[in-house]
């Protein structure tokens, strides 16, 4: 496995996210990387991500999700156009479309390994599908559909307040 996190190349003003933003002290901070042509990631859930006793809850699944779907959309693109993560033009996405099964109960205790498989590139759409598991067992699958950030999101970079910071 590649130690390059994928986050680490997000620009500074798209890096508050609550998913995946380094700069987001509140936030989970989920890390992406290559693992040949798939996608891993792990998170260590806190006692506090709690849903029934002894397991996970289940939006938090489905945020690491998100956020790994994002974060491998973005890096597959790169790829596909043979660049590195901080070379411009930049190819930032966000969520269309997240679809998460919950197969069985996760477990809260041991670290979480999240893996994207990338199923279609096409135009300005990437579909991942992501699966976690614990214990080396798959508890969650998930598919996100992820576009490329449109313009007037964009714009919005410049207004972040002092308190998302
Ligand atoms: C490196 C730095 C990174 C830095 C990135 C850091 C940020 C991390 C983000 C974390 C994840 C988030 O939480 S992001 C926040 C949550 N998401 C949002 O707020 C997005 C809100 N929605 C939108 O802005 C818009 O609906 C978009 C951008 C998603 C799509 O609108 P659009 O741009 O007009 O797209 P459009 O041309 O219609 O469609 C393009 C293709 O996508 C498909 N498509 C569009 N929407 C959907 C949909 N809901 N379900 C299925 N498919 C869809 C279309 O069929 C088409 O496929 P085809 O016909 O070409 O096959």
């Amino acid at each position: 496995m590649q130690n390059d996190n994928f986050q680490d190349h997000y620009p500074d003003e798209l890096s508050y996210c609550y998913g995946c933003g380094r700069h987001n002290e509140h936030g989970l901070q989920l890390k992406s990387s290559w693992d040949g042509d798939e996608t891993v990631a792990l998170f260590q859930p806190k006692p506090y991500h709690i849903a029934v006793p002894g397991y996970v809850y289940g939006g938090l699944l489905a945020s690491l999700i998100d956020c790994h779907g994002t974060g491998t959309a973005s890096a597959a693109a790169y790829r596909n156009e043979g660049r590195a993560m901080d070379t411009a033009p930049p190819l930032r996405f966000v969520t269309a479309s997240l679809q998460v099964d919950y197969l069985r109960p996760t477990p809260l205790g041991g670290p979480l390994e999240i893996r994207g498989k990338i199923s279609e590139l096409k135009g300005r759409k990437v579909v991942v599908n992501v699966t976690v598991s614990a214990d080396g067992e798959v508890c969650v699958q998930g598919k996100v559909i992820a576009v490329q950030m449109p313009e007037h999101m964009a714009a919005k970079m410049d207004a972040i307040e002092p308190e998302s910071k």
